[in-house]
């Protein structure tokens, strides 16, 4: 199975390190968080790969001080200018000064339920980046814009204020994330996560080139598991992936690190 997979791996179109990112989303005790740190510290994850957890900002720098260094934190969110008078927001630069090197912008859960639009997400994605942060930039349709016909017309809508904005990509992941898919148990199928990978590349090749498309990290998210990751990392424009529910479950979020190389933890 493994080698089926490395085979599968070794056709791949981009030339990106794999990227497991944990969204803690807004979840957790500091009783429960300790117990996650310490299941994750327990896991043996591959030294070749990034994995990045993103903790409610509470807890972030507890995590920071006493997760094992093949873990690196990441903010959930930032605001898109420096430091000032907008109460209850975190700037990039308070992110950057604590130690915090990777941020997310764009969720779905903040476009939808906070009304952040994907200008705005343009602006926070600069900004953070300029700041010295790498980012996790989220992009993804609804049901009803794929239903509608509209899945590419939403794509490119959320990646023009980030072509835009954005003036070094070295620092970016892109997450594809179908809102249809997030926690709802109803995971992309490989081919379906596939074709929009496919086109994030394109779109990123037009625009950028051929090499700096490949080493960008495309990534999925949605629905996400230790059972269904496997198949999806042979993706050839999966680069690895964003994890909500089961990024809480320290053994289940190991596995999925562990997505390319399944032999490691004896599944
Ligand atoms: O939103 C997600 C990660 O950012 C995905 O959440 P789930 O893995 O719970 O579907």
């Amino acid at each position: 199975m493994a080698s089926l997979l490395n085979l599968a791996r070794g056709m791949g179109a981009s030339s990106a390190k794999f990227f497991v990112g944990g969204n803690w989303k807004c979840n957790g005790t500091h009783a429960s968080v300790e117990k996650l740190v310490a299941d994750l510290n327990a896991g043996e994850v591959p030294s070749d790969i990034d994995v990045v957890v993103a903790p409610p900002f509470i807890y972030i720098d507890w995590v920071r001080a006493n997760i094992k260094s093949a873990y690196k934190v990441a903010a959930q969110n930032c605001w898109s200018k420096p430091d000032g008078a907008y109460t209850g927001e975190i700037s990039a630069e308070m992110l950057k000064d604590a130690g915090v090197p990777w941020v997310v912008t764009g969720h779905s859960e903040r476009r939808l339920l906070l009304g952040e639009s994907s200008g705005t997400v343009g602006l926070k994605t600069a900004h953070a980046l300029d700041v010295g942060l790498s980012v996790i930039a989220c992009i993804g349709e609804t049901l009803e814009q794929r239903n509608a016909g509209n899945l590419y017309t939403t794509i490119d809508l959320q990646l023009q204020p980030l072509f835009e904005n954005v003036k070094d990509w070295s620092r970016v992941v892109l997450a594809y994330e179908p809102v249809w898919a997030i926690g709802t148990g109803v995971v992309a199928t490989p081919a379906q996560a596939q074709e929009v990978h496919a086109y994030v590349r394109k779109a990123l090749t037009d625009r950028l080139g051929k090499t700096a498309a490949q080493s960008i990290r495309v990534i999925y998210g949605g629905s996400v598991t230790d059972a269904n990751c496997n198949e999806l990392a042979t993706q050839e424009d999966i680069d690895g992936f964003l994890v909500g529910g089961a990024s809480l479950k320290g053994e289940a979020f190991v596995r999925i690190c562990n997505a390319r190389a399944p032999a490691a933890v004896g599944k």
